[in-house]
């Protein structure tokens, strides 16, 4: 049944003819002539032409972090030929690199041959957790080289991604459950304030709580906790040489009479129990839905009634930062052979499949960072 047919739901209809219109040149010719709708059209294309040119943007930002240019602009302003002697490129090169960075607001040249950082270069080159993630998208690049070809695979081959997440690569048999675990634990600590600062405008820990980051890493999560509420009592459960290390690095900061470690694998050992709050930071997108399950259920275990679970990750389809969800992490996450994006909704059902007794999606100020879900047990 076509789009367009009789017998196609009203929705279904609506939105062929709607394409449809769309796609006339007719109504195309029209939209660029009346004011109010043309300004519509043009956002439209604006969108449209972003979609098609997002690889290109990536380079470009990529060569400003890889290039160390951003360190080179943040003492600008600087000249062209100065930029060509640091970064090694003939002239043309350079400019051709700044003047890119200028339409994105990478670069900025308020004199002439005088090149400063541009707005968004300026949050940028002051954002190392930003630049790491820039940095290891170079994996993701890789992968996503033919996208068809990476889909027909089904998941089935090694990947760039899924060798680095090696937990990831270990779920589908594409690697050994390595050792290898600090290069990732190191990515996730210094882009760990994306999450921490949405928690933190968000939610507010119980007097005297003591809460459980499961799949903690090195502790990057707990330490913005930790710094934020001082009588926090801090557990971290992870694989054991990341919970080991992550340990360390909390009881240097905090005492070590105000963190416990729990080193162990989260779908085969039991959650240890006492916590008023258990969190999940960037954890449940990494699992398949099968996995996700007995994760949240193990979990659900080992709460007493009343404690909670808070969930923070991107989430699918969430308004203003869908492209987040289903495409970046979509892609992403298949990449890396296991896990997906959920929607708050999906996630709050599969909490209550696992047990839990209602959840709360708590607002936050950059959802395109995180999202938050409680669930009550
Ligand atoms: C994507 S990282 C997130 C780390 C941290 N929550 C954050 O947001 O920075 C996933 C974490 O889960 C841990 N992990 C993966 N599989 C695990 C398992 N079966 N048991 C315990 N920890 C696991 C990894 O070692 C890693 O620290």
């Amino acid at each position: 049944m076509s789009g367009g047919s009789p017998k196609a739901p009203l929705k279904v209809r609506w939105i062929a003819r709607r394409n449809a219109v769309f796609a006339s040149p007719r109504f195309q010719y029209w939209c660029a002539k009346l004011p109010l709708v043309n300004r519509i059209a043009r956002a439209r294309a604006g969108e449209a032409f972003d979609i098609l040119a997002g690889f290109t943007y990536s380079q470009i930002l990529r060569s400003y972090v890889e290039s160390g240019l951003f360190d080179l602009l943040g003492h600008g302003p600087v000249g062209h030929q100065h930029v060509a002697s640091q970064l090694d490129l003939s002239r043309d090169a350079a400019l051709t690199l700044l003047r890119a960075g200028r339409a994105l607001r990478l670069s900025e040249e308020p004199i002439e041959d005088g090149w400063m950082l541009g707005e968004a270069g300026a949050v940028l080159a002051a954002d190392k957790g930003a630049q790491a993630m820039v940095r290891h998208h170079r994996l993701l690049y890789r992968d996503l080289a033919d996208p068809l070809e990476l889909l027909r695979k089904d998941r089935k081959e090694p990947t760039e991604l899924s060798r680095f997440w090696s937990y990831a690569g270990a779920l589908h048999g594409a690697a050994e459950r390595g050792t290898e675990t600090a290069e990732y634990s190191e990515l996730m600590a210094t882009s760990q304030h994306f999450v921490a600062d949405q928690v933190l405008a968000s939610y507010r820990f119980p007097k005297n709580a003591r809460l459980l980051d499961v799949g903690g890493g090195h502790g990057a999560f707990l330490m913005h906790m930790g710094n934020a509420f001082e009588d926090l009592h801090l557990g971290l459960f992870d694989l054991p040489e990341v919970a080991q290390a992550g340990a360390a690095i909390l009881s240097q900061r905090f005492g070590a009479h105000r963190v416990t470690p729990h080193p162990g694998n989260f779908f085969n050992d039991a959650i240890p129990e006492g916590y008023d709050v258990l969190s999940l930071v960037r954890i449940l997108h990494d699992h398949d839905d099968e996995a996700a399950l007995k994760l949240l259920t193990n979990i659900r275990a080992s709460l007493a009634p009343g404690a909670q679970l808070l969930i923070a990750e991107p989430m699918a389809r969430t308004p203003g930062a869908q492209g987040m969800g289903e495409a970046f992490f979509g892609m992403y996450l298949w990449a890396m052979g296991s896990g997906r994006a959920r929607s708050a909704d999906e996630i709050a059902a599969m909490a209550r499949k696992a047990g839990f007794v209602r959840t709360k999606a708590v607002p936050t100020p950059q959802p395109i960072n995180a999202s938050i879900l409680i669930a009550f047990a």
